[in-house]
């Protein structure tokens, strides 16, 4: 599903993460680390966000070479997302649904299932940071992706919306064979995500536990 060929991310000269040749099958991955590992900035590189050496290929599409149809493929929501406070939820959402490809009121279900519609109009500049996660996660599930990533998706939301991201995650996974990266420093449990793998971070390293 996702290849990582002489894989090099550093700020300045301090290297972060160091991925020679590794092929991550489809599935459901936890990516555990202690901070500082580089969890996040190994999801903002997947992402296309962070520029680094050595490539990633979603199948046959390569990020550098082919970064609008790559960008399509995966999608990605920030540990601590930060929207245009003058914007509403829903022009934020039309602004990712143009981009992505999303079907006609495939933002709506969204919206509705996560419980959103009575603030959706609003400024961003008054959602809670439980709001904004829930904007950003809706925005991570437009469009027809392979992979979503998510950054500490459990933080700030309540258990409700919890339940219900699980329920997108396993569907999701399910039906339409997305694949999804999390990092969280809260326990995921394999109840929740059935056929969860881990993927360590340590020493700049790569360890896939599966
Ligand atoms: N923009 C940046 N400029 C310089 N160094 C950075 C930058 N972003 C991250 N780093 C450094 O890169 C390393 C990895 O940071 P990163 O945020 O990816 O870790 P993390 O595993 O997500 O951490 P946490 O669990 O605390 O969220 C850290 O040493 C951090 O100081």
């Amino acid at each position: 599903m996702l290849h990582f060929s002489q894989f090099e991310k550093s700020y300045f000269d301090h290297l972060v993460l160091k991925i020679d040749n590794i092929k991550l099958p489809e599935g459901i991955f936890w990516i555990k680390g202690s901070n500082g590992t580089g969890k996040s900035t190994f999801l903002k590189a997947i992402a296309g966000i962070l520029s680094f050496k050595g490539d990633i290929a979603m199948g046959t599409v390569y990020l550098k070479n082919h970064g609008v149809s790559y960008r399509k493929l995966v999608n990605f929501a920030a540990a601590e997302p930060l929207f245009p406070e003058f914007l509403s939820g829903t022009e934020m959402i039309t602004l990712f649904a143009k981009a992505k490809g999303a079907g006609a009121g495939q933002a709506e279900i969204l919206v509705a299932e996560m419980g959103m519609q009575g603030y959706i109009n609003n400024p961003l500049g008054s959602y809670s940071s439980g709001m904004l996660k829930k904007l950003s996660l809706v925005l991570a599930f437009l469009g027809k992706p392979k992979l979503i990533l998510l950054d500490e998706p459990l933080n700030t939301i309540d258990a409700e919306s919890l339940e219900i991201l699980f329920r997108w995650i396993n569907e999701k996974h399910k039906k339409e064979k997305i694949s999804f990266l999390l990092s969280s420093h809260q326990p995921l449990d394999e109840l929740k995500l059935p056929g969860l793998k881990q993927i360590n971070i340590v020493d700049k390293k790569l360890t896939l536990n599966f």
